[in-house]
Formats: structure tokens, sequence, C-alpha cells
């Protein structure tokens, strides 16, 4: 991998060794080299003096992290369970790895512990700032927090994840009260996780900062138009993620979702006072919009779609911690539920979860998720309809979803296209088994009447029975997977199209109402017609029978032949095919001696 280096850091590296600075420029790549979960890939090459070395770990930051110290000379080279061997700048030297504390996405931070060759034992912390910002010793390094705090917006608003990174080193009271704790944690039978973590907490004090890195996280291909189209389908779009306030911002922009004619709520507090009095500002600036914007238009507007201004509401997680489960969720639902966009920065994985319960629980509305790591797995399983993406961060996403796909982009074929032919076909196909069930049981009951309650049968079991099994189930199989309303083309370049799912045109009560009236009058055709047809001839109630039959199959295949939308052979084949095997049948049941039509 190419990795373009900064001269000046280079040269301090490699020149001036004795130097203070290039003494802590050193520790910052040995913590990006060692304070991680990767494992390095030795690959060979054609040049038997030459080995590439590949990356490989859950997280693409900690991969990119490696990368960049290897290109400044201090490369990873391997990793055992007990060590790591890093190649610093030319000189192979082995680090115990004593201890690691790993990274969740509620401490937001991960340290090891490294018994250097020099024999000291050192800590080395990396995480995002709001976590890391809590445990560095402000008071001795205030102007590096500063100068950090200056770096990091820079690098926030350009929209690159930043990760800050530190270090201690441990005396060695302090390490063995640490192993010791360590070791009787790593072996606890019951609420493990919870010591080593509170082990970690106690350790990771006092570090002395390092520096701060800023990567790129690109948007994949198409997320822009994917939203766009979303949003024009009737759907809100919600971003939920890890990331600090800025840098989401920074891809809400790139993303298209955030635009620079929005008016931005920002809600983002340290405390449950403050916070509500965020969320009462809030409503208030939606009431505002709404009554602008009701003046002049008859019909009840959304806040946020008045003229010209759109609500963005931006939360951030720490406020989401005063929010969630408390009385303040419910004002927090009627501020969203008024904004367009809504934006929520910094939240853990059971707030994302928590966010998607708020709208599931109080509205009738489909809730999807869609999320590639690990931290998106509780909100994909809170959610109606869960997606994962198939990326760099681990199958543990996928493992959760219901769908999974490799892009983003994906979901729209998957919504506008396969989920409004599954709606249409759905809904035509429920309507549709009411109507020939209702169809077929009123001609029995005309019968019925006609023979007042005297419980003959003029159709035989034989009919009844194959009436749903093989009479009218294929065609209705088939044209349930096979019709399509309209071309997929059609449904991606018209994303309005989706909307006929949200005002449920395709089933409600009166399609219901409709369908039985019909099934009411094409059965009392079914069976006058015939019946006044041969109420003169000599011929048996069994002929009639299977002539009832037979026009029950005729009418009801008729039905759904006219129903179709697009023809192709093989419906053809089930539709057609299907009367002729009616008849092909009646003759068989009627001709067999053993069975109850013989004769
Ligand atoms: N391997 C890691 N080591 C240390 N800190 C990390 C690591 N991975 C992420 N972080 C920090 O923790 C924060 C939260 O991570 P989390 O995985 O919950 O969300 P995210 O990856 O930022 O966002 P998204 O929700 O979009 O996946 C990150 O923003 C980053 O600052
Ligand atoms: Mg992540």
């Amino acid at each position: 991998m190419a990795v373009r280096t900064d001269p000046q850091l280079l040269k301090l590296l490699n020149n001036d060794s004795s130097n203070e600075e290039a003494k802590l420029v050193l520790e910052f790549f040995l913590a990006l080299a060692a304070c991680n979960t990767i494992v390095p890939l030795v690959l060979d090459t054609r040049d038997p003096k030459q080995k590439l070395i590949d990356y490989q770990g859950e997280s693409p930051d900690e991969q990119a992290l490696a990368y960049a110290a290897a290109s400044y000379g201090i490369v990873l080279v391997e990793r055992t369970s007990g060590y790591v061997v890093i190649d610093v700048l030319g000189d192979r030297q082995r680090f115990d790895i004593l201890g690691l504390h790993e990274f969740d996405s509620d401490r937001k931070r991960m340290s090891v512990i490294v018994g250097c060759p020099d024999k000291t034992v050192k800590l080395y912390v990396k995480g995002a700032d709001s976590s890391m910002f809590g445990i560095i010793n402000k008071s001795l390094e205030l102007d590096n927090v500063r100068a950090t705090e200056a770096h990091l917006h820079k690098y926030s608003s350009l929209g690159l994840r930043t990760l800050v990174v530190g270090m201690r080193e441990l005396s060695q009271p302090e390490f063995e009260e640490w192993q010791l704790a360590y070791e009787k944690a790593s072996t606890a039978v019951l609420g493990r996780g919870n010591l080593l973590r509170s082990i970690a907490a106690n350790v990771e004090c006092n570090i002395h900062i390092l520096g701060a890195s800023g990567i790129e996280d690109k948007l994949q291909d198409g997320v822009p138009e994917a939203i766009e189209s979303l949003r024009q389908a009737g759907m809100k779009v919600w971003i939920l993620t890890g990331d600090k306030q800025e840098t989401a911002i920074s891809i809400g922009y790139s993303c298209k979702l955030l635009t620079n004619d929005m008016t931005q709520i920002v809600i983002n507090n340290n405390s449950k006072e403050s916070c509500k009095r965020s969320l009462e500002e809030a409503l208030a600036r939606t009431k505002e919009h709404r009554v602008a914007s009701s003046i002049g238009s008859p019909y009840p507007v959304l806040a946020s779609e008045s003229s010209g201004t759109v609500l963005a509401l931006i939360v951030d997680g720490n406020s989401l911690v005063y929010i969630l489960e408390t009385e303040l969720q419910e004002e927090l639902f009627k501020v969203a539920t008024e904004c367009s966009v809504v934006l929520c920065c910094r939240v853990a994985p059971l707030q994302k979860a928590g966010i998607v319960a708020l709208i599931k629980n109080r509205t009738d509305d489909m809730t999807l998720a869609i999320g590639d790591g690990a931290n998106d797995v509780s909100m994909i399983q809170m959610a109606d309809v869960g997606v994962g993406i198939n990326g760099q961060e681990g199958g543990q996403a996928v493992m959760a979803s219901d769908f999974s796909m490799g892009q983003f982009r994906f979901l729209v074929p998957l919504l506008l296209v396969h989920g409004h032919w599954n709606y249409q076909r759905m809904g035509y196909m429920i309507l549709y088994n009411f109507y020939k069930n209702a169809t077929f049981v009123l001609v029995l009951f005309w019968y019925v009447l006609y023979t007042s309650f005297t419980l003959t049968t003029a159709i035989t079991e034989w009919s009844s029975l194959l009436y749903t099994v093989l009479y009218t189930s294929l065609p209705t199989i088939v044209v349930g997977i096979l019709d399509k309303d309209l071309s997929k083309s059609t449904l991606l370049a018209y994303p309005k199209l989706y909307g006929s799912g949200q005002r449920n045109e395709k089933y409600n009560l009166n399609l219901f109402v409709l369908n039985m009236l019909e099934a009411l009058w094409q059965s009392l055709v079914v069976f006058y017609i015939p019946y006044f047809a041969y109420r003169q001839s000599t011929i048996g109630m069994s002929s009639l029978g299977d002539l009832w039959a037979l026009a029950s199959v005729i009418v009801v295949n008729m039905q759904l032949a006219m129903d179709i939308i697009r023809w192709n052979w093989i419906i053809h084949v089930f539709v057609w095919g299907t009367i002729a095997a009616t008849v092909i049948c009646l003759f068989v049941i009627d001709s067999i001696w053993v069975l109850p039509g013989y004769g």
C-alpha cells in the first residue's frame, strides 16, 4: 500500500533519536502499531528478498493506522497471543503484550499493556476524543490538549474519523497490582466483562497525550443518490452513528442528507435540565415553522416542509443518555417527527436500538435499520426490517440481519422495486384467494339452499378437494411470483410510485368488500346459468355438479387472466393448462368406478 508520508516527521524520526520530541513521535507510532488487534500476514513476492505484509483485522481504522505506522518505519511484523514483533526503524524488537483491554462501543477506547525491550511497562490507549479527554492528565498538558482539540476539530470538520492516542508508563507496583486484578478477572466465571471493564477504567488514567489521527471513511458509491431516492419515496432517513458530531455533520453533507438551506437544531447537553430546555426550545421552533407554513395552506404541513426552510435535528449521544427511557423521550419524538432529517452522533449501540424503539413503539410506521458493524447489531434486531452491509467491519451485522447486501445503494432496488412488487403481489394474492374460495363455497351454498338443506352434494368430494389443491392453486402461485405491475426501470425512475404501499392502495377494506361482492354475483351466475340451461333435461345432479365445478374453475381463472398485468409464457401455460387439467380430472374422476362420481 502506498502511503504519502510527511518528510518532516520522517526526518525527525530517523535523524535525531535523542531529541525528546522524536521520542514522543516514536511512541506515537509504536502505539499505533501495538495498540490494536491487527494480525499481520507476511506474503511472499516474486523477489525472495522482498516480503509484503497484509494487515488483517475487523476494524478498517486500525488497519489504516498500522499501515501508516509501517510507512514511517515502525512495522508490525508478527503477532502471537503473548507478544508482537515490531520492526522499529530497521531494528526488530519484541514487545510482550501483557494485557489487552478490548475496544467496545460504550467505552469508546481500547488499551494494551506492553512489556518493552528496555524492561519498562507501558500502557498505550487509543479511542474517541470524548472518552480520551476524560482520562488525560489535563492539568499537566493544557497546551497539548488545546492543540489536539484544534486538530481534531479540523479533521472532523473535513469528515475524517478521529482517534486520540495516549500512553502512560506503569511503575512496578502499579503493574503488579494491575496484573493481579487482571488475572483474577480474566479467569472469573461470573461478570467477567464488567470486572475487566472496571480494571481497564482503573488503569487508564493520567494518560499522556501522544497525538491524534484522522482517517477518511469513504462513502460507498451511490449513497447520496440512494438516500435521495428513498426520501422521494416518502421514507424518512435518519443517521445514527458513533462518530463525532462534526464528522457526522460533514458526512451528512457529503451524502446530501444535510444541505445548506436547512435550519439545524442541535441538542448537545450534559444534564437532564439543559436537555429539557433544549427540547422545549426545539419544539417551540418546530411550532413556529408549522404556523408559518400553515398560513396560506389549507392542509396541515410538516414543520420541516414549510416553504424554503427544512429542519434538521442533530442530537448527541451524551444528551440521549438523559432523554431515552425518561419522560423527555416523548418530546424528542415530537421534535424528531417534525424534522425531515435527524442525525444522531456519538451514539452507543444500545442507544441506536433505543431510537429505533422510540419510533416503532409510538407509530404504526415500519422501521428499517441498515448498518455494517457490530455496533449496529442491536438496532438491526430492534427494527422491523434489519439489513446488514457485508463490509470490512466483520460479519456480525450480516448475521443479525434479515437481508444482507454488499452496498448501501442496493437498498433502493430492494425497497423500491422488490418491495413494491412484493406488496402488489401479496395484496392481490390475498384478495384473489378470498375471492376464488368464496366463489366456490357460495356455489356449494346455493346448491344447499336449492336442496333445502338436504345435505346432498352435487359436486363430488374429489372436485371440492382438488379445487384448491390443483384446479386453482398453480396459476395463483405463478402469478404471485411472476406478475409485475410496473417495470424495474419505471419504479427506479419514479420513486414516488412506492407510495402506493404507504397509502394501502392494493389491500384495504374497500377492495376486500368489492371482491366479496364480485364473488357473490359470479357465484350466482355460475350456479344459475347451468341450472336453468339443464333444468328441463334428464342429466343427473352429478353431471350438473361437474359443470358447476368446471364453470367455477373457468370463471376464477378468467378473472385471474384479466387481472394479470404482464403475461409471459409460464403464466400462459399454467392458467390455460389448469383449465385443461380440470377437464381431464373431471373425466377421470367420472370414469373410474371406485370413485364416487362414477356413472
Ligand atoms: N478499534 C478502536 N479502537 C479505539 N477506538 C475506536 C476503535 N474503533 C472505534 N473507536 C472509537 O470509538 C468511537 C465509536 O465507535 P463505534 O464503532 O461505536 O462507532 P463508529 O464506528 O464511529 O460509527 P458507526 O456507528 O458509523 O459505525 C469511534 O468514533 C472511534 O472514535
Ligand atoms: Mg463502526
